[in-house]
């Protein structure tokens, strides 16, 4: 009932109101979407074709609410019990570990969900039209999408306990198990203990060359920076990395990505001496699987191939690290520089000649999560490289960012999308975009 005594509609509905609501998409964000009486409810735990009873946990917006799934009345054939029993529908929901929002799916479907996902952003927000399988690491199918995460963060609150944040808010669950984190990550991340309750966060790191190791931190939102440098090994390669700077998280994501930006470069349009730049470079992981595919082999006049590839990072740490990295190649550069403002300085400083290599350059770019952005966009419309290889993990960010380049002179001649956050709603997405009148 609501204040003047009459049945609740769906413009009554507050928080903690139960509903039976028949669920019909995916949406992004790792959430589902159903009606009540024509408003949107955007609901956790469920599964598309499902009918569920589910509590209002949001109300604030006139659009839609938020609930979660309390009760499954009827199932999906993809539903399974959840890999993580600490995010199970049968706890309440507010005391649901968050991180694992696609837990209760079989992997086939889970993938199949993010490639809706993605298939809708590009339809919506950038007027294309794209089915993209999205494909699994290897070895994830054997080890049901688990024990992959070589990073992890924990929390601690002021009671000195440990543990994830809950799936909707910053309460620390307290958990006895982490089945997507790598073992080595779930065997430190059991043990720590906040011996004092000046301890805030803790990050659990497992890299592959170097031994394992716990951060911890007295403040929960400043981003922390250790100085002293860790080991990763991604095929023959070794890179160099600050303690918690920024490393792929899955296990297998740097060779996957290796390999996908490798294979989505178009070696037609690929100039060794263009002005090649590697933009959100980290410690030049991606600039590397350029260099290894265009450094074999000799030139016409029998000399080593020089490829000139510059990494753009605005993180000083890491673009040091980056050229220690990238040290053997000659042609190779680590700028610290905001990618606007170095690509600004490019479009201002631009001789007939730097032009030129511009425009015969093949620039990758793997921004955060928000995407390059607006003026970002604009500038590489500008200097107009040859070929452009997009690695987004945000599928909306990369709709509204191809729907600028697209509409600007790209077109999208290849995409693929990898499952390297298996049991989340996170997908990685590998495009190449190539200047119209270079398409035949
Ligand atoms: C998704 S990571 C990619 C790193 C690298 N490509 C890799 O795979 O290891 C994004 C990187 O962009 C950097 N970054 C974020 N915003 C930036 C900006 N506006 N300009 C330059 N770098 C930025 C971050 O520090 C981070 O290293």
């Amino acid at each position: 009932m609501n204040a003047n005594g009459n049945p609740k509609t769906s413009a009554d509905l507050s928080v903690g109101d139960e509903l039976e609501l028949d669920v019909t998409n995916v949406a992004h964000g790792g959430i589902f979407v159903a009606r009540h009486e024509g408003r949107v409810v955007f609901v956790s735990d469920a599964i598309p074709g499902e009918r569920v009873l589910a509590r209002v946990t949001e109300a604030r917006k006139k659009s839609f609410v938020r609930a979660s799934v309390v009760r499954v009345l009827e199932a999906s054939p993809h539903r399974r019990d959840h890999v993580w029993a600490s995010a199970d529908v049968s706890r309440d929901p507010a005391h649901r570990v968050g991180g694992a929002e696609f837990g209760h799916i079989d992997l086939a479907e889970q993938r199949r969900l993010l490639g809706e996902v993605i298939t809708d952003s590009l339809k919506r927000m950038a007027g294309i039209d794209l089915v993209v399988p999205v494909e699994p690491a290897p070895g994830d199918d054997e080890r049901n999408g688990l024990g992959w995460r070589t990073r992890m963060s924990l929390h601690a609150n002021d009671r000195g306990q440990v543990g994830p944040y809950a799936a909707r808010s910053h309460d620390i669950i307290r958990v006895k198990d982490y089945p997507l984190a790598h073992p080595e990550v779930e065997t430190l991340a059991l043990g720590i203990k906040a011996n004092s309750t000046a301890a805030k966060a803790f990050d659990v790191v497992a890299p592959s060359a170097s031994p394992p190791f716990v951060v911890i931190s007295e403040d929960s939102k400043r981003p922390r920076k250790g100085h002293s440098r860790i080991r990763e090994r991604v095929g023959e390669r070794e890179f160099e990395l600050a303690k918690t700077g920024f490393w792929q998280v899955h296990r297998e994501a740097p060779a996957v990505l290796t390999a996908a930006v490798q294979s989505a470069i178009d070696e037609n349009l690929f100039e060794p001496s263009a002005m090649n730049l590697d933009l959100y470079g980290g410690v030049g992981l991606l600039a590397a699987a350029v260099l290894d595919r265009f450094e074999q082999g000799t030139d016409e006049t029998g000399r080593n191939i020089q490829v000139s590839m510059t990494t753009v990072e605005s993180d000083p740490v890491a673009t040091e690290c980056a050229a220690n990295n990238l040290k053997k190649s000659a042609g190779a550069l680590a700028e610290t520089a905001r990618v606007d403002r170095y690509l600004g300085f490019l479009e201002r400083t631009a001789t007939a000649e730097s032009a030129e290599r511009m425009r015969k350059a093949t620039v990758i770019l793997d921004p955060p999560r928000s995407g390059a952005g607006g003026q970002v966009c604009e500038s590489l419309l500008n200097l107009a490289p040859a070929q452009l290889i997009y690695v987004a993990c945000d599928p909306v960010a990369f709709a509204r960012d191809a729907k600028t380049l697209t509409e600007g002179g790209y077109v999208i001649s290849g995409i693929r999308a990898f499952d390297l956050f298996p049991h989340t709603h996170h997908v990685e997405i590998v495009a190449s975009l190539v200047r119209a009148d270079l398409v035949e």
